[in-house]
């Protein structure tokens, strides 16, 4: 199944510089991981915005909240999910 993700990260005002680098090397790492997988099909940064859209192909809705509620920026973002379905009038055969 494949989700449309944005992803809006706040980080608190008083989040230490050493406490910050940690959580996004983590976060990186974490992305990244999925992102090899297959299951974290795209991420874009939205210009101008701490957010990004991304795509994850994954079996269902249960896995994709694991996985979002596993990342180490979890606690920090607003997240908005759409589920995706093919569009009649798509030319192509499959979601390349
Ligand atoms: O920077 C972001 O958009 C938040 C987050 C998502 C993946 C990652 O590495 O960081």
């Amino acid at each position: 199944m494949l989700f449309h993700v944005r992803m809006d990260v706040k980080l608190p005002r008083d989040l230490s510089a050493e406490e910050a680098v940690e959580i996004l090397a983590r976060e990186k790492a974490y992305s990244q991981d999925l992102q090899k997988s297959g299951k974290w099909r795209h991420i874009w940064r939205i210009a101008g915005q701490y957010a990004n859209v991304s795509i994850f192909d994954v079996t269902d809705n249960a896995e994709l909240h694991e996985i979002l509620s596993g990342l180490p920026l979890f606690k920090f973002m607003d997240i908005e999910v759409m589920p995706l379905v093919r569009h009649p009038s798509a030319v192509r055969g499959d979601d390349s």
